[in-house]
Parts: structure tokens; sequence; C-alpha cells
């Protein structure tokens, strides 16, 4: 059996959290003109650690309220939650204490708006999206998204102290490549979805209805994805970056739709990953090159 530290850590949902607070970093970066004095880089690494402890709250917060249905899914048996090796209680009060001590660093050390914005996003993910969209509606993702796109707001914010244009154009590009990252995966786990119960998009509508859905996204993504630039606030590093990030997602878009095979789901699901990370680090480097 894990250790208990290793139970309560797989509750954080690492490697989602990691991405989460990579988004939210480059959104400090970039409300920083030119590179950053050595107080800002400490107030990045506070708000960063802040945004992890409440993203990580909230992902444990999920895991405590779908631990029945994970149980039912493959991908989600293995959770503690799920095999009952942590209580619901202990769950409860391992999000609760992260969520209170991310809340009091961003409160404390950063400033009360990063603090709001980041606790109304645990809500938003942790109430509205797991508790009321999911079981609800098979746009759950498209509207929960919202929770996972603001990131880059929260970084924005804990270094200016508002929410600029600039931010929101972030959000808009998480916002948008939310539902061909979700409905890919979806789609090769669908049996699992089916015994879970909820309305996802594959088991209401179909798979083929799903893909179409993947690729229409995928180009309006492609579409959200040049805003940086037309806005002005990236220049042509970023431009060839999403320009081929973007050829790449609509391409696996594309060939899923026109010829399904779990494989080509499974590898679009993983590309993904990629093109957010990518077009992420891709924000940076422009940034401090040019
Ligand atoms: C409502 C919005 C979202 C939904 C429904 C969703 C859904 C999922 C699901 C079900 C998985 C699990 C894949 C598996 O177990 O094989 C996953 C993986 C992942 N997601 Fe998302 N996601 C969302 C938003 C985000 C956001 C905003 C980010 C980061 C900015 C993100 C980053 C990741 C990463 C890094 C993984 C891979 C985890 C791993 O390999 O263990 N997701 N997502
Ligand atoms: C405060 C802050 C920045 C919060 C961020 C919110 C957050 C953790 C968003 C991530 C989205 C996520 C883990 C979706 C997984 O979907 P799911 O929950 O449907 O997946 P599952 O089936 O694996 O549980």
């Amino acid at each position: 059996m894990p250790s208990r530290l290793a139970q309560f850590y797989a509750l954080t949902k690492p490697r989602v959290v990691q991405l989460i607070v990579f988004c939210a970093f480059i959104g400090m970066v970039l409300a920083v003109p030119g590179l950053p004095s050595a107080a800002q880089w400490a107030m990045m690494a506070v708000a960063s650690a802040g945004i992890w402890l409440v993203a990580g709250a909230a992902a444990a917060f999920n895991c405590l309220v779908e631990r029945r249905i994970d149980a039912r899914m493959k991908r989600t048996a293995w959770r503690p939650t799920a095999r009952g090796e942590l209580s619901g209680a202990q769950a409860l009060a391992f999000s609760a204490l992260l969520c209170a001590a991310g809340s009091a660093l961003l409160y404390l050390a950063v400033n009360p708006l990063t603090m709001w914005l980041t606790f109304a996003t645990f809500v938003g993910y942790a109430v509205v999206y797991t508790v009321i969209l999911k079981p609800l509606t098979p746009q759950n993702i498209v509207i929960g998204g919202a929770s996972g796109a603001m990131p880059p707001v929260l970084g924005w914010a804990a270094m200016t102290g508002q929410v600029g244009p600039e931010a929101m154009i972030l959000f808009l590009i998480i916002f948008l490549w939310t539902p061909p990252h979700f409905w890919a995966l979806a789609l090769y786990r669908v049996e699992d979805y089916r015994k879970s119960g909820l309305p996802m998009l594959p088991v209401t509508h179909g798979n083929e209805f799903t893909r179409l859905q993947v690729f229409l996204y995928t180009l309006i993504l492609f579409a959200g994805c040049m805003m940086p630039f037309v806005y002005g606030m990236s220049s042509w590093i970023y431009l060839i970056a999403a320009v081929a990030l973007g050829i790449g997602f609509c391409v696996y878009g594309f060939l899923l739709w026109r010829d399904y095979s779990d494989q080509l789901a499974r590898r679009t699901f993983r590309f993904s990953l990629i093109h957010l990370s990518v077009l992420f680090a891709a924000l940076l480097v422009d940034h401090y090159l040019l």
C-alpha cells in the first residue's frame, strides 16, 4: 500500500495541477514588462505556491465528491478515495487545509483580488462543475472549462492587482482548448463514462457527433491562438509556434473526424497536452527574447 502521504498527494491530481500552475506562471511573466526584479521573482514563487495549494484542494474535493463514480471507472478506480483507503472526512479535511493555506498565502503575501479570484475558481471547479454541471449536461466541460481557464488570469492579477485584456486572451485560449482536450479522451474512454452514468458527449450524442465537435473546436482554437499576436502582446516566435501547433491539432481533429480509432483519439488527447504546454512556453520565450 502506498504511503499515506502519497495517497493524499494523489488526490491533488499532480500532473494536471502542474500544467495549471505553469499557465498561471506564464500569466505572471507576461504581466511584468522585461525581466522581473528579485522581489517580483519572489512574488511569482509565492503566488504559484498559493495557486498550487488551492488547485490541489479543488482536485481533492472533486475526488471526494466523485468517489463512488470514480470506483466505477477503470481510469479512476485506483484513487485512494475510490478504493476507500482515505475516508470522506480525511479527504474533506485535506482539501479544506490546502484551500485555507493557499488562500491565506495569496491574501497575505500576494493580494486580496488574487485570493478571491482563486477561491472563486475553486468554487467553480469543485462545486459548479463537479457537483452541479457534470451530472446535468453534456456541455458540463465547456462551461466548467471556465475554471480550468482561469490560471493565467490569476497569474496576471497576482503581479498587477488587476485583470487585463491580455489575461482574458489567455483565458480564451485555454477555454477553447478544453473541449478537444477532454472529448478526445472521452471518445476512447466512452465505456468508462457509460458505466459512470455521467452524461458525457460521446455517451449522449455518440462517437461521430463528438468527433465533429472536436474538429470544429480545433479550428476555433486555432483562431483564438492568433489573438496574442494580433493584439500585439506576442511576436513572431509565438506566432510560428501557434501556427505549427494549431495546424498539428487541426490535422489530428480532421483525421479523427474522418476515420476514428481509439489509438488516434488517444494520440489526439496526448497532443492536446503538448499543444498547451508548448504554446505557453512559446509565450514565455517570445516575451523574453523579443
Ligand atoms: C473542465 C476542464 C477539464 C476536463 C474535464 C479535463 C479532463 C481530463 C481528464 C479526464 C484527464 C485524465 C486523463 C487520464 O487519466 O488518462 C485529464 C488529464 C490531463 N489534463 Fe485535463 N481536463 C480539463 C482541464 C484541464 C486544464 C485546464 C489543464 C491544464 C491547464 C489540464 C491538464 C491536464 C493534464 C496535464 C493531464 C494529464 C494528466 C496525467 O497524465 O496524469 N486539463 N484531463
Ligand atoms: C483554484 C484553481 C486554479 C483550480 C483549478 C481547477 C482545476 C483543478 C481544474 C482542472 C480540471 C480537471 C482536473 C479536470 C478533470 O476533469 P474531471 O474532474 O472531470 O476528471 P476526473 O474524471 O479525472 O475526475
